[in-house]
């Protein structure tokens, strides 16, 4: 396992921030949720945490913001350890779409007429049903402790205000719920799991936590602390293999090709990446490409990337 070089990080950061910073004006913020649309354009944070505890930071990371599509990646995790992986897959494939996030297009086209993976929009809603739990309060707590100590903390807070919004601007979200429960794939009402579903999305969190969630990915679901295995290998290896084919959306190849390391992005700006067994990486920045992931947020991964070799590929 090669140490990082942190000096040359440290070095070379103001000025690849300042860079990737430059481009946000080419995207746009995400106003479909209407809370999301209030976020800084310009705002840029990095937080990178390694194996053995060493941290660097810099610009808006102590910024907080909502999870939204990461979160998928461990509400998937956590549907793995609740369910077994027959029954998940029964229920989502682990095929990439080449559509949007939120398209349900292949719904109707391919049968049987589960989504495509667990990080479109359609598939976490599946997950989301198959959390377990008596009440939806009690499916959110459990999602929210789970985040929580994955980020080394108590469980994660809920943004009321980005979770009122969603839930009141989701039409599409709540149109393929109902279509997955006339496919007979959906077992819970519609409006039950759909509030489990953006509850999970409005969680709040920093690049600092971001960073700690990914470094437990990146140990194979290992503790960094403890040594405690928090997830089984085998559920980290299916969450880190759907990062790099559908992580980033229909700009995963692109993403694979330009950086190399498994990600998760999120439509108010936030990545999470990690560079297996050394670090895990949280970024937010909130304007978006066409694919809905922070321009400037892969615009620094890249230059990372190329700068210090750490394509996997
Ligand atoms: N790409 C995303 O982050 C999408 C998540 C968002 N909560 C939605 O349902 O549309």
């Amino acid at each position: 396992m090669n140490e990082l070089n942190w000096n040359a990080i440290n070095a070379g950061l103001p000025r690849w921030m300042e860079e990737a910073r430059g481009i946000a004006p080419l995207g746009k913020v995400a106003s479909y949720i209407p809370e999301l649309s209030k976020a800084d354009p310009e705002a840029l944070g990095f937080h990178i945490l390694a194996a053995d505890g060493k941290s660097l930071s810099a610009g808006d990371c102590g910024q907080r913001f909502t999870m939204q599509s990461i979160s998928k990646v461990f509400t998937l995790m956590l549907a793995l350890m609740d369910n077994g992986e027959e029954r998940v897959f029964s229920k989502v494939g682990m095929e990439p779409t080449g559509d949007s996030f939120n398209s349900m297009l292949k719904l109707e086209l391919v049968q049987p007429g589960i989504p495509f993976n667990p990080l479109i929009n359609a598939g976490a809603i599946v997950i989301s049903s198959l959390i377990a739990g008596s009440s939806n309060e009690e499916k959110s707590e459990r999602i929210a402790a789970f985040l929580g100590r994955l980020a080394g903390g108590g469980p994660l807070e809920l943004d009321e205000a980005t979770y009122r919004s969603e839930s009141s601007s989701g039409h599409l979200n709540r149109s393929m719920a109902y279509f997955l429960t006339d496919n007979g794939v959906l077992e819970s009402a519609v409006e039950d799991v759909l509030e489990v579903y953006f509850k999970h999305c409005s969680l709040l969190v920093d690049c600092g936590q971001l960073a700690r969630m990914a470094l437990v990915l990146s140990l194979d679901g290992l503790d960094p602390v403890s040594g405690e295995r928090l997830i089984p290998r085998r559920f980290v290896q299916i969450a880190k293999t759907f990062m790099v084919t559908c992580g980033m959306y229909n700009g995963s190849g692109e993403f694979a090709i330009d950086v190399g390391l498994p990600a998760k992005s999120g439509v108010s700006g936030g990545i999470l990446a990690l560079l297996p067994g050394r670090a895990g990486i949280g970024v937010v920045g909130p304007s978006l490409n066409r694919h809905g992931n922070s321009i400037a947020g892969v615009h620094l991964l890249e230059t990372l990337s190329k700068e210090f070799d750490w394509s996997l590929f």
